[in-house]
């Protein structure tokens, strides 16, 4: 028996994303993403590597499927790409696109797997982009159009929905660092951007509840735990400022309807302020969510420094790092949901990702993945104990069922339970896999 038994309906999932696993890039009527764009770009994406085949999900999701019913989940979460249902990002709809996700969630529903659908995981139309993207207000429109089509489509079988995935990491890593697509480098368009991706979910969480389909519709942060790297003041200062950019930016507006004033007054300083019209935070604040997604990988220690664009640097933690270079760090979790559930009003919560890249060297058909299993093993144990703390956690989804494109990183980073064989195709459970079967069957560690 497990020691750490999890509740009784405890919703153990693993978590995927289209452009990241689906391939088939331009198959049955999908249009362009800025990922295509992106990763042809020559010098992008390492080792040249792009999602035009990926894990060949498109085609494979039926054999998918079936792993991860022998998985056991409870639940999937993949995303649906924008571009498969509106190639155009905005007008005609593509029918085979709307096929593809309704056959896949049959089949979920099939095997006892409950859906959990992000509407945007970065698959932004290209389209759009030339238009301006999400610097562009439309855009927000445009995006609850299309999810508004989603809905009517899937609705009826699909209960959970989650507007964005990481909407600070499209801002900052796709608009003011250039690591992403679209690969701008202009911290004030980046938070122009982020204005735009919260009016973006409210108006599809608007146009959620008015079809009054009775399921739940959050969004999916990705957070950390910001912790000064000494104890001078200027170091908690330091903290406090990351934390503000990082989580309380994107926190505040969705479950408090308002940006918070310390970072605003920075923005505002340093960059030109984002572009508030008057409604835009009342309609923000006008649809609240059901529950709150949050992707945690590792936490963030900073110190201050005067010459750094806010005022704060990153500092490297002591712990052992990932093959992302991530410290593992899992009182970190435990510090984010129980500073979640104080500081946001005790939320429903999900932890939409959590996950590592190791090296998964393939052996005589096997993969040893020790490390990753210590990693998990310590996490839940940490969601485990904020839940007895009383925080409101609902599920965990490990990032990734599969090894899939790591974006910046191309394919070097195996981050899945199932390892892709690429070449071949071919999916071999590495021993993590094993292992959170039996987690999920005895639902604990
Ligand atoms: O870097 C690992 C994951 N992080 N969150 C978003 C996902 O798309 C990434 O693969
Ligand atoms: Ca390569």
């Amino acid at each position: 028996m497990p020691k750490h038994v999890f509740p009784v309906d405890f919703v153990w999932g693993a978590a995927t994303a289209a452009y990241q696993i689906e391939g088939a890039v331009r198959e049955d009527g999908r249009g362009e993403s800025i990922w295509d764009r992106f990763s042809h770009t020559p010098g992008k994406i390492q080792g040249g590597d792009t999602g035009d085949v990926a894990c060949d999900h498109y085609h494979r999701y039926r054999e998918d499927v079936a792993l991860m019913r022998e998985m056991g989940l409870k639940g999937y979460r993949f995303s649906i790409a924008w571009p498969r249902i509106v190639p155009a990002g905005k007008g005609a709809l593509n029918p085979k696109g709307l096929d593809f996700y309704n056959a896949l969630v049959d089949r979920l529903l099939a095997n006892g797997i409950t859906p959990y659908a992000t509407l945007y995981h970065w698959e932004l139309p290209q389209l759009l982009q030339d238009r301006g993207g999400w610097d562009n207000r439309d855009t927000a429109a445009y995006f609850a159009e299309y999810a508004a089509v989603v809905f009517e489509s899937l609705g009826d079988r699909v209960r959970h929905w989650i507007t964005l995935n990481e909407p600070s990491v499209v801002a900052y890593n796709g608009h003011a660092i250039g690591e992403h697509a679209p690969g701008f480098t202009d911290y004030a368009l980046a938070v122009r951007v982020s204005h735009h991706l919260n009016l973006a979910h409210a108006r599809a969480v608007a146009a959620y509840r008015q079809l009054n389909q009775g399921g739940v519709i959050g969004t999916t942060l990705n957070l950390t735990s910001v912790y000064p790297a000494g104890n001078a003041p200027e170091d908690g200062a330091a903290a406090r400022i990351a934390d503000g950019m990082y989580n309380r930016w994107f926190l505040d507006p969705v479950l408090k309807g308002a940006y918070p004033r310390d970072i605003l007054e920075l923005f505002g300083q340093k960059l030109q302020a984002p572009v508030i019209q008057a409604g835009d935070l009342e309609r923000i604040a006008a649809a609240p969510i059901d529950f709150l997604g949050l992707n945690y990988y590792s936490r963030l220690l900073v110190r201050s420094a005067p010459s750094s664009p806010f005022g704060y640097e990153a500092v490297r933690g002591a712990g052992p790092c990932t093959a992302m270079g991530w410290e593992i760090y899992p009182d970190g979790l435990y510090d984010l949901l129980v500073r979640l559930d104080r500081d946001y009003g005790h939320p429903r919560l999900l932890v939409t990702e959590n996950g590592a890249a190791f090296d998964d060297p393939l052996q005589a058909g096997r993969v040893a993945d020790p490390e990753r299993i210590a990693y998990l093993r310590e996490h839940f144990l940490a969601a485990r104990r904020a839940i007895e703390s009383g925080v409101r956690l609902e599920g965990y989804f490990v990032w990734s069922l599969l090894d899939n494109f790591e974006w910046a990183h191309g394919y070097s980073r195996r981050f899945g339970l199932i390892y892709v064989d690429y070449p071949t195709q071919e999916r071999i459970w590495k021993d993590s896999a094993r292992w959170y079967q039996g987690v999920i069957r005895q639902n604990g560690v």
